[in-house]
């Protein structure tokens, strides 16, 4: 069975608010991902954010490392200086845009500062996709049977939700056989939040991103039968143009006592002859995407939902905060322990992500 059909389409433009609701159930209570098409930022201002992207880490070192991450995350951060999964560093840069458009902004990098129009869009695509987790957040309520504005209403706009432009450089197939023995391009994790947007060049981009599945996800029947059930990898789809991807974070299968799942994700280097053939008919090619992480503020804390809408108060649930931070001295302690396959004094100046 192929992965689209377990990974559902949700039209946010035609398909009713029940039925979307239904189907949202659905996808985060079996494979914890959807895509979504037809809503969210214009397919253009995607197509300029991946332009923006790449003029920014096409940029020297030198110019680049102005920006490094501080501990909050926000800023650039170098290749192979995160982990997001045991044992592995992620072969991947990032810029982070954590307080972006809130009170405190965060300085702009040089080509988007000195270009109006790219901070323009920049700051577009932050508003889009702010809106439409706004709508998804009500049809998670909606689907729940809560009322409308319970996820929406702790998210502050601009507060903690962060968003990352993510590039995984191509590499020659001999350096590839290299760096893949000791390193990934995303290890493997779950995200934290509430959920993440994640924006794939829809031509001309490199696939790699795989969900980890139960093999009853992918086949209803195996689930009838006696058979112990088995995870594997299963690559992502990439949704057409205008399209993304959704999957939730930790801090959402809490909040929703399991309802909703947080999946297990990775990106993984292309196989050497994929990367083969795709070098001979198009020259090398680079992964970039985009990430929008949707995170509650601190102070919430994950109440469990129970099925009919009821909300458990007899528990000391963590908060958002709380969650994030030990999610991110747990990453800081096993990024610690990693070896790499480079020099590491080259490679480990940058900050933290956002997500684990
Ligand atoms: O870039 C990708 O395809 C996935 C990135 C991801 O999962 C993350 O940064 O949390
Ligand atoms: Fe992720």
């Amino acid at each position: 069975m192929s992965l689209p059909s377990v990974i559902p389409t949700i039209d946010l433009a035609s398909d009713s608010p029940q039925r979307q609701a239904e189907l949202i159930k659905h996808a985060l209570g079996s494979v914890g991902f959807f895509a979504v098409v037809n809503a969210g930022p214009h397919a253009e201002d995607v197509e300029a954010m991946f332009d923006h992207s790449k003029t920014f880490f096409d940029l020297p070192m030198k110019e680049k490392e102005v920006y490094l991450a501080g501990k909050s995350g926000s800023g650039y951060t170098k290749l192979l200086s995160q982990a997001l999964g045991e044992g592995k560093r992620d072969h991947k840069e990032t810029f982070s845009y954590g307080k972006y458009c809130a009170k405190t902004k965060q300085e702009v990098p040089p080509p988007f500062k000195e270009d109006e129009v790219a901070h323009e869009t920049i700051k577009r695509f932050y508003q889009d996709c702010h809106d439409v987790s706004e709508r998804l957040m009500e049809l998670f309520a909606l689907a729940l049977e809560l009322p409308r504005e319970h996820f929406r209403q702790s998210h502050s706009f601009g507060l903690n939700t962060a968003m990352s432009l993510i590039h995984y450089p191509a590499l020659e197939p001999e350096e590839q056989k290299r760096l893949s023995e000791m390193d990934i391009r995303a290890g493997e994790h779950k995200d934290w939040g509430t959920m993440t947007l994640l924006f794939q060049q829809s031509t001309g981009g490199q696939p790699g991103l795989q969900v980890n599945l139960p093999r009853s996800a992918i086949d209803p029947s195996f689930a009838s039968t006696d058979a112990k059930d088995t995870f594997a990898w299963y690559p992502a789809p990439i949704p057409p143009r205008g399209g993304f991807l959704v999957n939730v974070g930790l801090g959402m299968e809490l909040w929703s006592s399991g309802m909703y799942r947080a999946t297990l994700h990775r990106v993984i280097f292309p196989s050497p002859s994929e990367e083969e053939i795709k070098a001979a008919q198009e020259g090398l090619a680079d992964r970039y995407t985009l990430a929008f992480f949707v995170q509650p503020d601190d102070d919430v804390a994950f109440q469990p939902i129970l099925p009919g809408g009821k909300i458990d108060t007899s528990v000391r649930a963590i908060t958002s905060g709380e969650l994030f931070d030990s999610k991110l001295r747990e990453s800081m302690n096993r990024f610690k322990d990693i070896p790499t396959s480079t020099t590491v004094a080259e490679n480990t100046a940058g900050g933290y992500g956002i997500v684990a």
